[in-house]
């Protein structure tokens, strides 16, 4: 099993960025997190990129960040939708160790509705919000090497689930 890269992977919201820091300083590895490295490198909000180009450009984006975190060493929390793509899929499962933070979708979005920063969560009701992520549920499940309940944990709670499962491998 490679674990040279932790990869994270859920749903919007789930945890993937807050946990993978926590992760990463626990570790003392490095964090990448793909959202914010498109951010920077395009210098404009995923919100922005959304509106402008439209999320199949996002999607090309992401694929083209995923390439580079693919060869580092770290922790990498990846945004939703890196699932999506096979291509993505096939590159974390071959590069890394992939972990799902798996979220009851009503306890995420109580989390952040409101939140501006996430375009597919706009306009969404609870209803929409889990029906988007069951649809998504098999990507996830056949992304990961691991898979990890949060519903009802803590963040410090997850990141030692997560430091405990590494070991057992
Ligand atoms: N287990 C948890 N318990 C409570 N709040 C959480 C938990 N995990 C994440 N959060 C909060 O939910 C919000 C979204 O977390 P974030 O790390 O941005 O998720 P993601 O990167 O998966 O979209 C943040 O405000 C974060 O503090
Ligand atoms: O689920 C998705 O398709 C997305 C999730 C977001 O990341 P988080 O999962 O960190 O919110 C971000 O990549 C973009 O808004 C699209
Ligand atoms: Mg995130």
């Amino acid at each position: 099993m490679n674990t040279k890269i932790i990869y994270l992977v859920g749903y919007m919201g789930a945890g993937k960025t807050t946990v993978g820091e926590r992760l990463a300083n626990l570790l003392g590895e490095t964090v990448y997190d793909t959202d914010k490295m498109i951010i920077e490198k395009e210098g404009c909000s995923i919100q922005d990129i959304f509106s402008r180009y439209g999320e199949e450009h996002f999607r090309h984006l992401e694929t083209e960040i995923l390439k580079e975190t693919s060869m580092l060493k770290g922790v990498i929390t990846t945004g939703g939708g890196m699932v999506l793509k096979e291509e993505n899929r096939e590159l974390m499962k071959s590069s890394g160790t992939v972990i799902f933070l798996e979220c009851n979708p009503m306890v995420i979005f109580s989390r952040i509705k409101g939140d501006a920063e996430r375009p597919l969560l706009q306009n969404k009701n609870e209803i929409e919000f889990s029906s988007l992520y069951e649809k998504r549920k098999p990507y996830y499940e056949k992304s990961a090497h691991i898979i990890i309940d949060t519903s009802n944990s803590s963040i410090d709670e997850v990141v030692s689930e997560i430091e405990k499962r590494l070991n057992r491998r």
